[in-house]
């Protein structure tokens, strides 16, 4: 495979419209997190020399970016969206610099390149979590690696627990819109100073999942006859690694949410500040507990059974995707 190394970014910013530097001092080098764990602050240059780095390490240069949650094989290679992959160049994490690593038990943690169909993408099989003890920055930090690879759209993936009444396990459900509940709080990926080379500094969100993606995603459910599995819905990201309380459930339930999980939501908002084009998909792993005479409890094991039990549908839902999206951009990017 050809790996040679390829032009080097040099842009003034993601979007290539040219921007002040912002002054470097004004970010703080170092934040500690709960645990008193320190996490060093990335820059600009610094994220530019990690995608320059992957760039040297693969002729594959990626329009469509795929975060792979729990229900698309983040913990098992075997049948899942990384493993279809093709002519694929899986690069761990801990290769990549400035990169993070995933902490969570056998959780992967790599970078796939190659492609989908014929499509080029770039799967991260493996993605970081809060709970871990990241900041959300640093959850985020691959979104703007993907932004400078030349990632257009991004397709985030999880699992979830369902809230609404009416869905079942293993029902899959387009992310209509998000309440950034860690947000409420003012934990938020994009606090503290603002890079406008990645985007402005109070990036509207009232269209973060692509309508005409969330069209197209309806008619490839019916087209693979899979309709009466697919939802559109509400997401909420909660902190984790805890599942909720009944009461809990029941206020987020009563606000408008329909499924619950502990990713994604930060992801979405790094990827709209800069521009990118959003598709979310969550698994319902599991149905919330919202009474207390249920004596269901939540839990890991199940959210990856029925991962594994839907992989195939999964699979094939998001490589139809990939490739219709891709007709998309290309009309529009002709
Ligand atoms: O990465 P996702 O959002 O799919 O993972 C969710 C959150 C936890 O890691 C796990 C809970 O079982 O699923
Ligand atoms: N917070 C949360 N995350 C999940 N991931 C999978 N199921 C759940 C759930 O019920 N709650």
């Amino acid at each position: 495979m050809n790996c040679s190394v390829m032009a080097p970014i040099n842009v003034d910013n993601v979007n290539g419209t040219k921007v002040e530097s912002p002054a470097k001092k004004a970010l703080p080098e170092v934040e500690t997190d709960t645990n008193g764990n320190e996490h060093k602050r990335y820059s600009y240059e610094m994220l530019v020399e990690t995608a320059n780095f992957l760039l040297s390490k693969t002729p594959v240069r990626p329009k469509i970016g795929v975060i792979c949650g729990s229900g698309l094989g983040s913990y098992w290679n075997e049948g899942s969206l990384a493993e279809t992959i093709t002519e694929a160049q899986c690069i761990p994490y801990e290769e990549i610099p400035n990169f993070p690593v995933s902490t969570v038990e056998g959780h992967y943690g790599k970078l796939v390149f190659g492609r989908l169909g014929d499509i080029p993408v770039v799967a991260m099989q493996g993605r970081f979590h809060y709970f871990e003890g990241y900041p959300l920055w640093k959850c985020c930090l691959p979104v703007r690696v993907m932004k400078l690879l030349g990632v257009q759209t991004l397709i985030a993936t999880n699992a979830a627990g369902g809230l609404n009444p009416n869905y079942k396990i293993g029902d899959l459900m387009i992310v209509k819109d998000h309440i950034n509940m860690m947000g409420f709080a003012g934990n938020n990926p994009l606090h503290g100073p603002n890079d406008e080379r990645f985007g402005p500094r109070f990036p509207p969100m009232n269209k973060a999942y692509r309508f005409e993606y969330r069209k197209i995603a309806k008619e490839v459910a019916k087209e693979l006859n899979i309709e009466n599995i697919v939802k559109e819905g509400v997401y909420t990201c909660l902190g984790g690694p805890n599942f909720e309380t009944v009461a809990e459930l029941n206020m987020l339930k009563m606000v408008g949410v329909d499924a619950v999980g502990m990713s994604t939501v930060h992801e979405v908002i790094t990827a709209r500040h800069c521009d990118m084009n959003v598709f979310g998909l969550s698994l319902i792993t599991n149905e919330c507990v919202t009474s207390y005479d249920q004596d269901a409890e939540a839990n890991h094991e199940e959210v990856l059974d029925v991962g594994r039990m839907r992989q195939e549908i999964l699979r094939k839902y998001v490589t139809t995707l990939v490739d219709r999206f891709s007709k998309v951009m290309k009309a529009h990017n002709p």
